[in-house]
Order: C-alpha cells, then sequence, then structure tokens
C-alpha cells in the first residue's frame, strides 16, 4: 500500500520573494490570524504588516507588505537574529528552519561580500522584512504540515536593482550565489524577480527542481503577488499537495539528508576546563546538539572524542570553533540523516508557577511529555519541594490535557 506525504511545488515563471511566498502560503489556506499571533510571538516590534488581495494580469493574489517604523532600521548580523528567534515562543521546529535559512542567507552575502558570516548585516530596512518572511514562512510550512518543497526553474530578471552601494547586477549577487546549483534563467524581463530571501528559502528547504514531479498530487493553489506590473502577472503559484510514496516513507520525510553533518574530533591533551566553553559556543553557533565520550587512544592514551550534530551551512563556523577552541589540528565530517518526532510546547500552571511541557508526537501520536527541567528546578527550590515531586505533578497536568 503507498501513502503520502505533503509537499508543494512552487512555480516561478515570475521569481519568488519573501513576502511572494508568505501570500501563496495564505492564499492557499494559511489563516491571516494564526499568522499574525505566531509573529506576535518574536520580540520584534515597530512594523505593520498588511495583506490584501490584487489582481494580478487579471490573476487574484495576496499581496503582503511589511512596513517597517525608521526606529526600527537597525543593522542586525546573523547573531541578532538567531537571539531574536531563541528569544520568541515559536515551536522549536519553526525556529530551527528559520535560522537555518537566515544562516544560508548569511553565508551567501559572506562570500560575496568577502567577510566572515558575523560580520555580514542584512540589509535594507534592519532585515524586520526578512525577519516576517522567513519565519512567516517556516510556520506556515510547518503548520501545513509540509515535508518536501519542489520548484521549476527560477525566472530570476536581469538589468541592475539600485541598493544602499549603488547599483548590483541582476540576480543581485546573494541571490546568484544562493543559486548554485539550481536551474534559473533571466529572461527579458528587466527587474529582479528572484530575491536573496527567496532564494535562500529555496536553497535552504528545495527538494528538487525543475518539472512537477510524477509522483505530486495537486489539491489546492495559491497566489502570492509581487511588487511589478509587467507583461506577465508577477505572482508565484504555490500547489499544495501530496507525494505518493511506498508503504513505510510517508512521516520520515523532513529535509533532504545531507544536509546534517557531525563533526568529531579525538582530543587527548586538553585541560578539561576548556570543554563546556567550546561546547557552549558550538551551541550558540548553531550546533543542534554536542556531546563528549570518553574514549581510549593511540598509546593507550585515555581521550575525549568532542562530537556536535549540525546543518551543512554551520561546517566552517564549527571548524572555526573546534581549531581556535580546543587542542585539536584536525577534525571529521560525516553526512547523517535525522527521524525525528513532532515537538509542541504547551504550559501548565501549578500552585507554584507555571512549567513548559515538551509533548512529541510521531504520526499523529503522542510519544513523549516531557515537563522542562530549567522550569521544575526553579519550582522545587523556591517552593522547598522534591524536583521529582514538581516534575510528577507537571507530567500528571500536562497528562490531563493533551
Ligand atoms: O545593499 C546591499 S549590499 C545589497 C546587496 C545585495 C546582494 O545581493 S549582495 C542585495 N541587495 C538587495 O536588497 C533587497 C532586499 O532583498 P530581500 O531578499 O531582503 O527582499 C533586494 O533588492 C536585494 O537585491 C542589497
Ligand atoms: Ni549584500
Amino acid at each position: 500500500m503507498a501513502g503520502t506525504i505533503n509537499a508543494l511545488y512552487l512555480d516561478c515563471f515570475a521569481g519568488i520573494s519573501g513576502n511572494m511566498l508568505l501570500g501563496a502560503l495564505l492564499d492557499a489556506g494559511v489563516p491571516e490570524e494564526l499568522l499574525r499571533a505566531e509573529l506576535a510571538k518574536l520580540p520584534v516590534h515597530g512594523y505593520e504588516l498588511t495583506i490584501s488581495r490584487v489582481d494580478k494580469g487579471g490573476i487574484s493574489a495576496v499581496y503582503l507588505d511589511v512596513r517597517v517604523d525608521e526606529s526600527e532600521h537597525h543593522h542586525r548580523n546573523l547573531g541578532d537574529i538567531i537571539t531574536i528567534i531563541d528569544n520568541s515562543t515559536l515551536k522549536p521546529t519553526v525556529k530551527e528552519t528559520s535560522k537555518r535559512i537566515f544562516a544560508r542567507l548569511a553565508q551567501a552575502e559572506a562570500k560575496v561580500h568577502g567577510m566572515t558570516v558575523d560580520e555580514i548585516h542584512f540589509h535594507e530596512v534592519g532585515a524586520v522584512d526578512s525577519i516576517v518572511d522567513i519565519v512567516g514562512a517556516a510556520w506556515a510550512l510547518d503548520y501545513l504540515g509540509v515535508e518536501h518543497i519542489y520548484a521549476s526553474r527560477l525566472h530570476v530578471g536581469s538589468g541592475f536593482v539600485k541598493c544602499c552601494h549603488g547599483l548590483i547586477p541582476v540576480p543581485a549577487p546573494a541571490t546568484a550565489e544562493l543559486l548554485c546549483g539550481i536551474p534559473h534563467y533571466q529572461g527579458e524581463i528587466a527587474k529582479e524577480l528572484v530575491t536573496p530571501t527567496g532564494a535562500a528559502v529555496l536553497a535552504t528547504l528545495g527538494s528538487g527542481f525543475g518539472l512537477m514531479p510524477d509522483n505530486f498530487t495537486s489539491r489546492k493553489i495559491g497566489y502570492g503577488a509581487g511588487t511589478w506590473d509587467l507583461e506577465i502577472p508577477n505572482v508565484l503559484r504555490l500547489y499544495l499537495g501530496e507525494l505518493t510514496v511506498a508503504a513505510g516513507q510517508e512521516g520520515l520525510a523532513h529535509q533532504p539528508d545531507e544536509q546534517y553533518v557531525v563533526v568529531e574530533a579525538n582530543i587527548d591533551d586538553q585541560n578539561p576546563e576548556l570543554y563546556s566553553y567550546v561546547m557552549d559556543k558550538l551551541f550558540a553557533a548553531g550546533a543542534l546538539d554536542v556531546w563528549l565520550t570518553p574514549i581510549v587512544m593511540k598509546k593507550s592514551r585515555p581521550a575525549t572524542k568532542l562530537s556536535a550534530i549540525i546543518t551543512k551551512e554551520y561546517e566552517a563556523k564549527a571548524t572555526e570553533i573546534i581549531l581556535t577552541e580546543t587542542t585539536s589540528i584536525g577534525m571529521r565530517f560525516y553526512p547523517v540523516t535525522r527521524a525525528m518526532a513532532n515537538r509542541e510546547l504547551i504550559v501548565v500552571g501549578l500552585p507554584w508557577g507555571d512549567v513548559k511541557v515538551k509533548i512529541s508526537s510521531y504520526r499523529g501520536k503522542i510519544c513523549n511529555v516531557a515537563p522542562e527541567y530549567e522550569d521544575c528546578r526553579k519550582i522545587a527550590e523556591e517552593a522547598g519541594l522534591p524536583l521529582k515531586v514538581v516534575q510528577h505533578l507537571a507530567l500528571k497536568e500536562a497528562m490531563s490535557i493533551c
């Protein structure tokens, strides 16, 4: 028996930008009020999101515009944006996807401008519009349960576009960098049709490019409007549907496998005090997990294996951290696949305070319920209760409502 996986096919005949993608997702059925509620979870203010229905060459499409107050025109680097996302109450999976897209964008910018990822400041209006577009899209894809994104060959446009440095060629340099390995063409239209944000989403999340996959069936279509009025409709066409796959494959597909990498270094000559520091640095740089294993190396030397799981974009950063912060002078990388349960945070109220509880589910069934250790610890210390009792009460409360 065959199964299905939720998927999108993006028809980019007039390009793709962050707001075109989010507009198309809204048109395909993502509720506007839920999107607004999710974006309100970000500690970002001073912007107005307008969502309207417009006519683009006879096609009714959703136009999304982010207007940013003058006071919010900051320059933010990747670290600032990661902090904003981490300080929100968004779902962990939405945070992770958003951070991966931003990291990809920052890497492309760093390459173009000959700088490090940390030195890159996001363009234009202090990245608020990119935060809304990227986090909004990451949440909407999660809301729809989309596991694979396919896109047509991208129409990028041509000519020049004005930026703070003057005129830059279309595709913009960051866009061109992000589209390495992704089929695209320039065409006759002298406008920027694919923006760096649109390219970053596809470069990070795209599973395949070209014609609509043979095993894809569309169920709903949405149109997201671009800003231009062109001789072709300036819209992104989004097909929401499903891929038919062999039995047993459904529910296992997440991001393309090769995006995850384990980096490892065997260390036999380091002051143990340094490990927690380097682990913190790897986590802060985007590692999904970091761990130490006791090992025995050559000449029977007791040693430590430092391992971290990272996404491919963080390879250079992880290399830099391990080489500069440990005594290791080399490391190895190997691609790994991951299968993950869906995770959601709920908050339960105990007489002494609130506790966040992580509810994990797999194929629609709850597979784990775990009260957050730090919340329970705080209550245990403040109320003078055994930690295990607080954990038990939080678990009981969570089980009664989920
Ligand atoms: O201002 C600069 S340095 C600049 C550089 C680049 C590069 O590609 S490098 C691109 N841009 C333009 O900024 C806008 C914003 O794009 P979004 O993806 O945030 O919508 C776009 O027109 C880029 O081409 C500016
Ligand atoms: Ni740039």
